[in-house]
């Protein structure tokens, strides 16, 4: 697995480190607002795991199952649910916790379906953002990093499923997507 990665992006300690730092900021946010956390499955599984470990207030959680790449670097443009929240959000201050918005195609539809059942309030905490690769406008509330325009994989990330357990963000060597 280690051998397909061209080029380490961002360490294991430079994730960590910004992670802590997006806890605290939505740890002072969230206070006594009792926020409902929204994983976005699968990517983000492993950022959300670690920030609810570094947020000092208390939240709950749900998870939401959405995808819309398969086996590929480019969104197909359908944004499919494979598994819906188990809670109502109406009422909610919602917290959508992505791994990275890239067209942002499935932030801007998991938007317009929170904002249609009536949450409180919505925002958005994204590890990674691509902003060369938007065809809608969008902006997260909360950003870890800002990335460069290529395909990135690992901790959550994946290509054709494969590469979410790295524990670094990497750039795979062109051979392997054009396998
Ligand atoms: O801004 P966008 O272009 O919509 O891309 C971002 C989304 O794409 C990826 O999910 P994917 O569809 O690959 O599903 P996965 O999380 O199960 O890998 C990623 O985890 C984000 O949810
Ligand atoms: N890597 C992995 N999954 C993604 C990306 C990416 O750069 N962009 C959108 N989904
Ligand atoms: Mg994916």
């Amino acid at each position: 697995m280690q051998n397909d990665i061209q080029e380490i992006l961002i360490s294991e300690e430079e994730i960590q480190q910004r992670v802590k730092e997006l806890g605290a900021k939505l740890s002072d946010a969230y206070e006594g607002r009792n926020p409902l956390v929204i994983c976005v499955l699968k990517g983000a599984f492993i950022f959300m795991a670690d920030l609810v470990k570094v947020i000092t207030v208390p939240v709950e959680m749900d998870f939401m199952a959405v995808s819309s790449y398969g086996a590929t670097t480019k969104s197909s443009g359908v944004v499919k649910i494979i598994k819906d929240l188990d809670v109502p959000v109406d009422g909610r201050h919602v917290l959508i916790v992505e791994d990275i918005i890239d067209s942002g195609l499935t932030l801007s539809y998991l938007i317009e379906l929170l904002r249609n059942r009536n949450a409180a309030s919505i925002s958005v905490v994204t590890l990674f953002d691509k902003p060369a690769g938007r065809t809608v406008s969008l902006e997260a509330d909360y950003t870890g990093f800002v990335i460069p325009d290529e395909f990135i994989v690992g901790y959550g990330l994946d290509y054709a499923e494969k590469y979410r357990n790295l524990p670094y963000i990497g750039v795979l060597k062109p051979e392997i997507y054009s396998k």
